[in-house]
């Protein structure tokens, strides 16, 4: 039998930070980065191009409990600097995997990763290399999830896959609300006004104006990303 061909030509993946502590309290967990890597290791196999942003919530948020009393803007720059640190370790385990990964950081740190620069992310890409874009926006008061949406979009990305802690967008917050329930798909339009927290607003609108649908699905679910990829029904598409 033949394989199945993906449905996207060039996707962007947003990987939860927090989701690489595994069942630790904080950190990488090693188990954890090598079992994402091999689903990533998948979807690369049958072709498709990969860029990556992964989130810094295992290590710092701006508008976390640590960030208590700093200044945002400072804050926001550390949760920033979390995110390079995911980053060089996610390339790592990936070229370990056997993938080419390169890491662009939206703030310049250039004795340790290389800027990011739109062209150059793009010959990378078409050459089948992996890119990890670091440090989110580069801005403080945004988030990786933003960045995740912008990258997207600049790089042309045909779909914003939002890998998680859990398997889709609910009607509220499954972990709060147990009588939640789970959407197939919804407009971004109905997102943004029920202000569901999965993703931040900006990330929806963007996404929304640039027609760049989002797929949410759970990380720790074995499979899911190539079933996402391979266009199967696997968590909640977010559309125009
Ligand atoms: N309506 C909702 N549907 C689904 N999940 C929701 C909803 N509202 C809030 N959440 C919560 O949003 C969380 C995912 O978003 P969050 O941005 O915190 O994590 P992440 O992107 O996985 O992590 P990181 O920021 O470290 O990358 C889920 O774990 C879930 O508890
Ligand atoms: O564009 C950005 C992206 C991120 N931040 C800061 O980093 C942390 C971690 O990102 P998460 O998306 O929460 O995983 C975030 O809380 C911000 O403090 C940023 O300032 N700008």
């Amino acid at each position: 039998m033949q394989d199945a061909s993906p449905a996207h030509k060039r996707i962007l993946l947003k990987l939860s930070g927090e989701a690489l502590m595994g069942d630790d309290a904080f950190g990488i967990n090693r188990a954890t980065i090598v079992r994402m890597v091999e689903e990533v290791a998948e979807v690369v196999r049958l072709g498709v191009e990969v860029a990556v942003v992964i989130g810094g919530g295992n290590i710092f948020r701006g508008v976390a409990g640590g960030a208590v009393g700093m200044d945002r803007a400072t804050a926001d720059y550390m949760g920033m600097l979390a995110t390079v640190m995911n980053s060089l370790a996610l390339a790592d385990a990936m070229n370990k995997q056997g993938l080419t990964a390169r890491v662009m950081s939206a703030i310049a740190i250039d004795q340790v990763v290389e800027p990011y620069v739109r062209p150059k992310a793009l010959q990378y890409l078409e050459e089948g290399k992996v890119v990890v874009f670091a440090a989110g926006t580069g801005n403080p008061f945004f988030t990786t999830d933003t960045a995740a949406a912008l990258r997207g979009a600049e790089v042309g990305a045909e779909l914003v896959l939002k890998a998680t802690k859990v398997d889709g967008v609910y009607s509220a917050d499954p972990k709060k609300d147990p009588s939640a329930q789970r959407y197939s798909s919804l407009s971004f339009d109905e997102a943004i006004s029920q202000n569901l927290g999965i993703m931040d607003a900006t990330a929806f609108a963007l996404c929304r104006d640039q027609k760049l649908p989002i797929k949410v699905f759970s990380i720790f679910k074995a499979g899911a990303l190539k079933r996402v990829v391979l266009g199967e029904d696997e968590g909640t598409l977010v559309h125009v």
